[in-house]
């Protein structure tokens, strides 16, 4: 079963061994001393280190001369040489079988035969038919041998005898003593032979455990391991393995094997044929004999890297001296460890994949890829599987070995990289040049036809150019030229396009604007405004202050509608009607665009110039209860325009809110709200009046929000309780424990909360339980047609259950008719808003409403 190599250095060797890597390679040499386990025919055949022989043995002495490696054998019971290898006293054995328990102390070559366990039995026996009958059994097993693992694993410990030879167990069974044997097949049946034990047999079915026989080292010897498994590779090539097979196991299967047993081995053999050649595999061609310390020196020379990866622990096994030579590793780095790890982080999918593939495809693509080098430099590489070795089914295992060729390829990256940067990118700035934005411009437009959002393409040049040319000379162009690339790169988002066309001549290119052009020119115009303000920065051009300005010319592209030279062209006219205009602005191609965007900015101006003036009033609305009686009223703000009269505020809250108008505008509607609570705190039938108020999302998000609402109710002394502050869904988008927290201090102070639009938008029924709230405000939407839409109706009935069992207050919201009003009361809804009661109102209508209705009352 094994043959193990004592490794003498000077004395006793396990001192000497165990502490650190033996350089191989070096002129010293060290001898080692080989010890055989006694009789494991055909693997091991001798009793005493004189007469040391077997296949393993003889590919040892064939694979040490390979390696040029001096030794002496040692002949030991296997129990005894596994110890002393743990020991450190030996330091590599060769025929030992792999596990996963032995490879804590022990690394592996290429194992170099596998086989199949047996269960020996007599001839008479008639109770053990398969391995399950040993339950309970006398066993015998080698001592310390994968049977005995095995045994042990199936948890028959108690009856296991254990012997030093397969001989001696064996000739116990024969003797009638104890029930079986397990053991590996091949050993088993040529001791029979051997001890002429005719009354014992081989069941018919073979045991669960399987034996793949490797040469082992001491863990961290991987100079000695890369040694081995290149000598091992060169017996292939070389025919030493094939006649030491044929002289070894020929014998049996001529004998013994049925050429279903032997077709096992025979693969095994095959694999460890295949799986060594590697970069060797071409040497065949060549004359043998002579020429393995020439190729030795080619694969180490060669300038591409070659590379051996155990595909079961995904191990590096080998590499030549180039691989080391360009990522500065050293062998005793590379060898055992992972092949991914060489990889540099941006390539290790790649790789992960491509290796994937292999293993499904048993193909592997041609991949370039990085490798990190041990100095951090990034190599790129072209790899290809020079062979890659699978080993046909075995019982024992799949085992295979990917060999890998890479050739540096970085000079070539480099060019093309310098290639693809002239023919696509300018080359003063570095930005996108004219062909690669006519690219990313015909990806943008099958983009947006995909998506149905818009795109924008700006045409920038800049104004008086060529007289800062002319006067202070092309360098300072070019400095202002790339100055004002990275400006430009500053204003958009990483997924736009800054190109130069030539000249002063820039482009840029939006992507993924609004689905409605309004929108979408809106957002083009923001960041054309931003472009403006960022390039009217003064420059500094080598010491010399200089201003610059540009003229912009826009045009917004959706869904492929038009071509690229076409929409090119549309943003330079458009950017001569920004010079035309006076230059130091912008203009969009479509004049109709151009006028919404001009009505939108006119507005902005209008709005800032209200909010500052206090142009608005508010409008009072009233709620009523079940009686119609008003309970109380909400307050909605309307803009006093000079020129256009009363403004609803559909037309101008967006706007506010975009501009951040709407936190003034939202203050002056809440402390106005106030006031008038105030006033009618001292007016009967007026007092018990509430007030809602809306505030808007980006009001409530303010961090001084609640410190803004609690100064207002002080300052105007309103009574908290009476003010309700109208919230909508939406707010609870973002951050909702904030909202929460927010909300809970205002309640504290006797603040109370309505959610609007109740059903509209997200509503989490968690978040919601969790909402201080007194109030749900139904849509409107869904009263509209609570009469003729059962789903409406069916809606509101779930509204008006769910408010109700979470202890809130149910108002509907626009109800227009009485039918309407009788139906919501039918489904348990007693209080209303809408114009059945009253529209929007100025103070003095909503006073007299009031005081009108309880008259009547
Ligand atoms: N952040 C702030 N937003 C405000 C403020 N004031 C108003 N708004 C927001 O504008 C939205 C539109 O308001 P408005 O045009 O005043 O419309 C209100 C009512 O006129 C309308 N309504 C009421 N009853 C009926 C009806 O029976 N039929 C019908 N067709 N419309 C009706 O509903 C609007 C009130 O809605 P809501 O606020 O949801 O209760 C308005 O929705 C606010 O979002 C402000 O000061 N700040």
């Amino acid at each position: 079963m094994l043959v193990s190599i004592l490794m003498l250095v000077n004395g006793p060797v396990g001192a000497v061994i165990a502490s650190s890597e033996t350089d191989y390679r070096s002129d010293s040499r060290v001898t080692l001393v080989v010890g055989s386990e006694q009789q494991y025919p055909p693997f091991s055949t001798g009793m005493t280190d004189n007469s040391a022989g077997g296949f393993t043995v003889d590919l040892w002495k064939a694979v040490a001369k390979e390696a040029g490696l001096d030794y002496a054998i040692h002949v030991r019971p296997f129990h005894q040489l596994l110890q002393e290898f743990k020991d450190g006293k030996a330091d590599v054995l060769i025929n030992l079988a792999i596990s996963d328990e032995r490879r804590k102390f022990a690394d592996f070559t290429v194992p170099h035969v596998i086989v199949t366990g047996a269960v020996f039995v007599r001839k008479d026996n008639a109770t053990i038919l398969t391995e399950d009958d040993l339950a309970g059994k006398s066993v015998i097993v080698v001592n310390a041998d994968m049977a005995f693992d095995y045994a042990t694993s199936r948890g028959w410990t108690k009856q296991l005898v254990l012997v030093d030879t397969a001989a001696e167990g064996l000739q116990l069974l024969a003797s009638g003593k104890h029930d079986a044997m397990l053991l590996s097949k091949l050993t088993g049946m040529q001791t029979l032979q051997a001890e002429h034990l005719s009354n014992l047999k081989a069941l018919e079915l073979k045991a669960g455990f399987a034996q793949r026989f490797a040469f082992a080292v001491n863990k961290g010897q991987s100079e000695l391991l890369s040694r081995l498994n290149e000598a091992l590779a060169l017996t292939k090539s070389n025919g030493t393995y094939e006649a030491l097979y044929l002289k070894w196991f020929g014998v049996y299967e001529v004998r013994e094997a049925r050429l279903g047993d032997f077709s096992g081995y025979l693969l095994a053999a095959l694999t460890i044929l295949l799986a060594t050649a590697g970069y060797f595999f071409h040497r065949r061609q060549l004359d043998r004999a002579k020429a393995d310390n020439k190729y030795r020196d080619l694969y180490d020379q060669s300038p591409d890297m070659f590379l051996s990866v155990d595909l079961e622990s995904r191990n590096i096994i080998g590499c030549n001296q180039t691989l080391l030579t360009i990522t500065g590793y050293s062998r005793q780095q590379i060898i055992g460890s992972k092949a991914l790890s060489l990889c540099c982080p941006g390539s290790a999918a790649l790789a992960q994949s491509t290796f994937r593939q292999f293993l499904s495809t048993h193909e592997m693509p041609n991949v370039e890829l990085q490798l990190q080098c041990s100095d951090g430099r990034i190599v790129d590489v072209s790899v290809w599987a020079s062979a890659a070795f699978d080993a046909p089914a075995t019982d024992a295992d799949d085992y295979r070995i990917l060999h890998l060729a890479l050739r540096d390829i970085t000079l070539r990256k480099a060019a093309e990289e310098e290639i693809s940067q002239l023919a696509f990118f300018d080359s003063l700035t570095a930005l996108p040049n004219r062909r690669m934005l006519l690219d990313r411009l015909g990806r943008a437009l099958a983009s947006s036809l995909r998506t149905g959002r818009d795109g924008a393409l700006m045409f920038i040049d800049l104004d008086n150019f060529k007289a800062l040319n002319d006067t202070l000379g092309h360098d300072k162009g070019d400095l202002l030229l790339q100055q004002v690339a990275k400006r430009l790169a500053a204003s958009v988002r990483e997924v736009d396009t800054v190109a130069r066309l030539g000249g002063d001549e820039f482009v840029v290119m939006l992507e993924d604007l609004s689905e409605h052009s309004g929108s979408a020119a809106i957002q083009a115009e923001a960041i054309g405004e931003k472009i403006l303000t960022a390039l009217n920065v003064p420059y500094d051009l080598a010491g010399h202050a200089h201003h610059s300005t540009p003229s912009i010319g826009i045009t917004l592209f959706a869904q492929n509608k038009t071509n690229d030279a076409e929409l090119l062209k549309r943003a330079d006219l458009a950017m001569y009607q920004a010079k035309a205009a006076g230059r130091n602005t912008l203009r969009f191609f479509d004049p109709k665009i151009q006028d919404a965007v001009d009505a939108h900015a006119a507005l902005e101006v209008e709005l800032r110039n209200a909010v500052e003036q206090e142009d608005f009033v508010l409008y009072y609305q009233a709620q009523v209860d079940g009686n119609s009686t008003i309970t109380g009223v909400e307050v909605l703000v309307r803009w006093k325009h000079a020129q256009r009269g009363i403004v609803a505020p559909y037309e101008f809250i967006a706007l506010a809110e975009e501009t951040g108008l709407i936190l003034p505008l939202g203050n002056w509607v809440l402390d106005n709200a106030c006031r008038q609570l105030t006033s009618w705190a001292v007016q009967p039938g007026l007092a018990a009046l509430t007030i809602s108020v809306n505030v808007s999302a980006f009001q409530f998000q303010r961090p001084d929000f609640v410190d803004q609402v609690l100064a207002i109710l002080a300052s105007t002394g309103a009574n908290p309780a009476l003010l309700k502050l109208e919230i909508t869904e939406s707010l609870l988008l973002k951050d909702v424990e904030d909202i929460i927290l927010k909300m809970t201090v205002l309640q504290a102070q006797g603040v109370r909360f309505s959610l609007d639009d109740f059903g509209t938008g997200y509503s989490s029924l968690s978040y919601l339980k969790r909402l201080p709230l007194d109030q749900l405000k139904i849509d409107r939407s869904f009263v509209r047609d609570v009469l003729t839409d059962p789903n409406d109706a069916s809606i509101v009935r779930t509204i008006l259950a769910l408010g109700y069992s979470l202890g809130l207050t149910v108002i509907a919201e626009g109800v227009e008719t009485q039918a309407q009003r009788d139906f919501l009361a039918v489904l348990d809804c007693h209080d209303y808003q809408g114009y059945l009661f009253s529209k929007p109102v100025r103070l003095a209508e909503f006073e007299y409403l009031v005081s009108g209705l309880r008259e009547a009352a």
